[in-house]
């Protein structure tokens, strides 16, 4: 019930005078159906069906009206005032549909983009936690549902003033006949109550299969290669046919539910109308008009019964996939970063740039859940303008490091300190404006390598871009593809080698004009010719930004200024790549040794 009162508030915070105006549409609408059916006895009196055209209506204020008026009424005034209301009724009811779906949508984009951007703002080490499908299911699968929810709210309500008007003119006809039919109603209503709670119960199992499922075909497609290479198909197609029958047998549930509620409204609808009509004749002794006219209330009231029970059955099961989509904002709410303050990348960029060091003060660092501590007691110092490499066995803590140098995640205990400022809540994401990083795995969008490239520096000019690419030791290639810098470069870049991937995303990198870069082992899939010719890119660029650099090739950092190596999440050693090389018992010699006896 609070979920749903909560749904309704959100609906109304989001959709405001629209929802009201809808509102007094239905209600509009409503009175002139009601009224098109009363109009239906002057039109059968006319026609001889009740013996007159005036006068001898037993029904409330119909025979004033009609005696009034009865000089001008003929068949031709009925049927052209029935027209006019009908017609009148069709256009609200068209008007009403647009508002209903303008609604309806307002709502689902405000959730959709209200979650998107809260999920993009979070911290990185709420993603740490959570899995990526989950938030991919939020956005598709439980949005889709809360949408279909309010369509069926929204024409739950309008069947409920609809249903609302028509009982109080039922009720003004006969209002012993209305008080047995809404008892029988009420009586049906208390009696199907339990599959409302069914349905409940079926719609938090559908949220929880759809989660699973999401979460598994996620998996499986980014693992592709691993299941085609090592034949895992068998496996996977089987969790996949379980997977589908159990989500096939929720849905099955769900609609034998509905059906049977429906199946129920039905059959007593048909005893209903046999005592209903022996009541009126032979108890109540109704005149023929009137009964006519209960009748057709009746007749439609009764399948808007129906409708309101699946309704109220179909909102009850959408209701958790509303609370998990709420429970998911907040949680990205408790982990918003700090908001940017006003201004374009570029302001940011100049209120913090390195002109001096990093210092990291005996940082500490734990992953969440994890039983050992990840980075212990660091102390180090990144000069600016300069090239540090940062070496260690996997698992040493290198990217760790990383992480917490650019702001990513927040050390456990211990600062970091740029240029004399700490890093903290309001600075950090300033802090990040003027880094660039690629990443082990470089990821490219499923588009254009321009627009890859704009992605990073939307200004850039297309000399910009191929002086990135030339840098980055991309240039040939890129000319050589079949429509150059507009080639597109397919689902995460699948179309391009491991080697073309990382050198588009480094000149994709340099083309923000960072003022440190970060590469995480980000040359590793290049041959040693285009390797060699992004070192000495690199090399020109000292002096004019600070490189830090992940390296298990040691070989690649020969000409760094400083070499940082770390074990187990420590640092052994810190200090220049010859001096590090002469100390013949340091960790540094080992890796060395290990590399040399490799190769
Ligand atoms: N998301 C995580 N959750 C829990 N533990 C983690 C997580 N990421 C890394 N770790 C652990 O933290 C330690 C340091 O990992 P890190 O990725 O920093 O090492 P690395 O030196 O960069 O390794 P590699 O060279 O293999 O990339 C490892 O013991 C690792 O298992």
């Amino acid at each position: 019930m609070k979920a749903m009162q909560f749904y309704l508030k959100k609906l109304y915070s989001v959709t405001g005078s629209r929802l009201l105006l809808n509102m007094l549409l239905m209600i509009i609408i409503s009175v002139v159906e009601g009224f098109s059916i009363y109009m239906l006895i002057p039109m059968l009196g006319v026609i001889g069906l009740f013996g007159s055209a005036s006068g001898s209506y037993s029904l409330p204020l119909l025979s004033g009206v009609m005696d009034s008026i009865s000089g001008i009424l003929n068949l031709p005034v009925v049927l052209g005032l029935f027209v006019v209301l009908l017609a009148g009724q069709a256009f609200l009811q068209r008007y009403q549909s647009i508002m209903n779906t303008t609604i309806q949508q307002r709502f689902i984009q405000t959730l959709r983009y209200e979650t998107y951007k809260g999920i993009l703002q979070s911290r990185w080490s709420f993603f740490l936690q959570k899995r990526k499908s989950d938030f991919i299911h939020m956005l598709t699968t439980e949005i889709a549902r809360i949408s279909q929810g309010t369509t069926v709210f929204l024409s739950l309500t309008s069947s409920l003033v609809f249903t609302l008007i028509q009982i109080g003119l039922a009720f003004w006809l006969s209002a012993k006949l209305t008080a047995l039919v809404i008892a029988s109603g009420l009586i049906i209503f208390l009696v199907l109550r339990r599959y409302v709670k069914k349905a409940k119960k079926l719609g938090d199992q559908t949220s929880e299969l759809s989660l699973v499922y999401m979460g598994g075909i996620t998996d499986h497609l980014n693992g592709i290669k691993d299941i085609k290479s090592n034949m895992l198909e068998t496996s996977h197609t089987n969790w996949f046919k379980q997977m589908a029958g159990r989500l096939e047998e929720n849905t099955v549930q769900f609609v034998k539910l509905n059906s049977k509620t429906q199946f129920i409204h039905r059959m007593t609808a048909a005893f209903l109308v046999a005592a209903f009509i022996y009541v009126s004749i032979e108890l109540l002794k109704i005149g023929p008009e009137r009964l006519i006219l209960m009748i057709i209330i009746f007749s439609r009231l009764w399948p808007r019964f129906t409708s309101i029970q699946s309704g109220l059955e179909y909102i009850v099961s959408m209701i958790p996939a509303f609370h998990s989509l709420m429970g998911l904002q907040r949680e990205c709410a408790e982990a918003q970063e700090p908001v940017l303050i006003q201004g374009g990348s570029r302001v940011l960029k100049q209120e913090f740039t390195l002109n001096k060091e990093i210092q990291c003060k005996q940082l500490n660092y734990s992953y969440p859940e994890a039983s050992a501590q990840a980075l212990q007691d660091i102390n180090i110092r990144i000069p600016a303008h300069g090239i540090t490499a940062i070496v260690g066995k996997s698992g040493a803590g290198k990217s760790t490091l990383i992480d917490l140098v650019m702001g990513l995640i927040e050390p456990e205990s211990g600062r970091i300190v740029v240029d004399g400022v700490p890093l903290s809540g309001d600075n950090r994401l300033l802090w990040r404006s003027c880094i660039s990083y690629v990443p082990q795995d470089p990821f490219l969008f499923h588009t254009t390598i321009r627009e890859n490239l704009l992605l990073s520096a939307p200004g850039a000019t297309e000399e910009e871009m191929w002086e990135a690419l030339s840098f980055s030791a991309s240039d040939e290639f890129v000319r050589q593809l079949p429509q150059g810098l507009d080639t597109v470069v397919g689902d995460r870049g699948i179309r391009l080698s491991g080697g073309e991937r990382q050198r588009i995303v480094l000149a994709r990198a340099i083309l923000r004009k960072p003022s440190v870069l970060v590469l995480d082992e980000a040359t590793s899939a290049l041959d040693s010719e285009n390797e060699k010719k992004i070192q000495e890119a690199l090399y020109r660029l000292r002096g004019s930004l600070t490189l830090i650099v992940i390296a298990h090739r040691l070989s690649t950092i020969r000409h760094a200024d400083q070499v940082i190596v770390m074990e187990g999440g420590r640092v052994m050693q810190q200090g220049g790549y010859q001096q590090l090389s002469d100390e013949s018992q340091g960790a540094f010699s080992r890796l060395l040794s290990y590399q040399t006896e490799v190769n």
